[in-house]
């Protein structure tokens, strides 16, 4: 049996060959050599038009932070074969680059990037593994949510996936992220407490199944809260859960608001729409009509166009497992790395897929919002010492499809990576969280509809400039010609 540490650090929550690396780095002594790296994915998920960035407060959180405890060490020296002199370097390792990143609650598309990290090698290195792990996670369900919430409009929607979520962490930051992505209150109170989200709920069939007799249960639950939302499918819903709801709403008056009911099973069309008359004829007008049931954006959608008479949609299983897509697929790539000179030299990855390699060199990414019209015409993704607010003329291109062209006049050249990290401070002051789900809906204010549709939506653009896609091209060219050669014989 391996003996147990304590777990009082985040610096180990990498993958073992980002250390092994390190060494190697280390033992060569390029450690310190500075690095950049591009944090983003290559597909958008769920066959979205957009996706929502979310993640940052987590992973800028563990950049602070990050640093290997004493148990770390110790576990490390006595587990791995390590030499001493490197535990004792990776010991006194803090994080001292700088992070430039998108805003929680950006737009953010495919092929671009996210966050840029700037450090020494072994540093950058080292953060990969917790850095796509948050970000991966996070912005696949601001992402889920933000689908919903498009489809739900302005009914409420609550977030109740935390008995489904994969542990307790996606449970609690899932909750969060959904609320970015536009939901309106969560079911988990810790992620309440933690985060400010509104808390909201009803209740569950054991309290009916525990008195035996709905409307006892109801009536107990009405004798103890003033708020009550009756769940009406234990036994049958239109022939005993309705009218056990309504008795009771009647009989205890103004003792308590009755704001309604809950639906969780069966046909919900039908039964909203029974319930719905049912509730009016006794004079409840103002009680709304919750839903749950295994819903995402489909069922919801399909609900809606039955004519569904639903007010509140919670939602639990589809949205927090991200359940058709289960993982974004972000990736970490080293675009940059100082040579032995001391400057900084492009790199690139090589695919046989077009759309795989790697776009080199230091960049900046702008949002191109035409001024006539408040619209976003695409990203533009230039080199660092361009300036594309600059031009007159814009040109914007496809970068795989490159007679795919546009010019643009009136515009505006959003930079949309801040930077929130430099020399290891923090300079990023972190934003509320309701300001981050209004950021969202400002962002996406500015996107057609054409991107925003469910189902196949326009594929937004996300372009290089000229300098940057000549660039890219000449690594390329590079590389191959070091490969016809031969790299070791150079
Ligand atoms: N009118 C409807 N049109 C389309 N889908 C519906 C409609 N009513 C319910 N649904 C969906 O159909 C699925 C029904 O799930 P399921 O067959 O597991 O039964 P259930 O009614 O939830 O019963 P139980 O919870 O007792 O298993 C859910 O995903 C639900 O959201
Ligand atoms: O369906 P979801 O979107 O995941 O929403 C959350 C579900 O959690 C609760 O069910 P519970 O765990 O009691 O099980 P149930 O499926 O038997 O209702 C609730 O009644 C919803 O059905
Ligand atoms: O409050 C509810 O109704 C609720 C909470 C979590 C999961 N299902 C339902």
């Amino acid at each position: 049996m391996k003996k147990h540490y304590d777990d009082d650090g985040l610096a180990l929550h990498t993958d073992l060959y980002q250390i092994n690396m390190i060494q190697t780095y280390w033992q060569d002594q390029i450690h310190n050599r500075k690095a950049v790296f591009e944090l983003f994915f290559r597909k958008m998920p769920f066959g979205n038009g957009y996706a929502v960035f979310a993640g940052l407060e987590k992973a800028l959180s563990y950049l602070q932070k990050f640093a290997f405890t004493s148990s770390d060490i110790e576990y490390l020296r006595s587990e791995m074969s390590y030499p001493e002199e490197f535990l004792s370097y990776l010991e006194k390792l803090k994080f001292t680059g700088t992070v430039k990143s998108m805003e929680e609650g950006e737009l953010v598309f495919a092929n671009e990037p996210l966050i840029r990290i700037e450090a020494t090698l072994a540093e950058a290195q080292l953060v990969e593994t917790a850095l796509l792990n948050i970000v991966n996670y996070q912005t696949l369900i601001a992402t889920k949510a933000s689908r919903i919430k498009q489809v739900i409009g302005d009914e409420q929607a609550l977030e109740f996936g935390s008995r489904r979520a994969q542990e307790m962490d996606a449970a609690i930051w899932g909750a969060r992220a959904a609320f970015i992505g536009g939901f309106d209150a969560t079911s988990n109170v810790r992620a309440g407490k933690m985060f400010g989200i509104p808390v909201a709920g009803t209740h569950a069939h054991a309290m009916v199944q525990a008195y035996k007799d709905e409307y006892i249960a109801f009536h107990k639950y009405a004798e103890s809260h003033l708020d009550c939302v009756f769940l009406v499918d234990t036994y049958d819903t239109l022939k005993s859960g309705v009218p056990n709801a309504i008795r009771v709403a009647k009989e205890l008056g103004d003792k308590i608001n009755f704001k309604g009911i809950r639906l969780d099973s069966g046909d919900l069309a039908y039964l909203s729409k029974e319930a719905r008359r049912m509730l009016d004829v006794a004079g409840f007008t103002k009680a709304k009509i919750t839903a749950s049931s295994d819903l995402d954006e489909y069922t919801i959608m399909n609900l809606k166009a039955q004519g569904a008479r639903i007010d509140t949609w919670g939602i639990g299983t589809k949205l927090i497992t991200a359940y058709e897509q289960p993982a974004l697929g972000a990736v970490y790539k080293l675009v940059a790395i100082e040579n032995e000179s001391g400057e900084l030299t492009n790199t690139i990855k090589i695919s046989a897929n077009p759309e795989k390699v790697t776009t080199p060199g230091l960049k900046r990414v702008y949002r191109i919002i035409n001024t006539m019209n408040g619209k976003a015409e695409g990203e533009y993704i230039a080199m660092d010492d361009e300036n594309p607010g600059a031009e007159e003329r814009l040109k914007m291109f496809d970068p795989v499809h490159t007679y795919i062209s546009k010019f643009i006049t009136c515009f505006e050249a959003r930079e949309l990576q801040i930077p929130v990290i430099v020399n290891g401070e923090m300079v990023y002051e972190l934003p509320e969280l309701q300001d981050i789900q209004k950021k969202l809906e400002r962002n996406l204010d500015e996107l057609w509809s054409e991107y925003k549709r469910s189902l196949h939506p326009e594929k937004y653009p996300v372009d290089l400039s000229q300098k940057c896609w000549d660039t890219k091209m000449r690594c390329i060219e590079e590389v191959k010609a070091k490969v016809s050669e031969g790299f070791n014989d150079k």
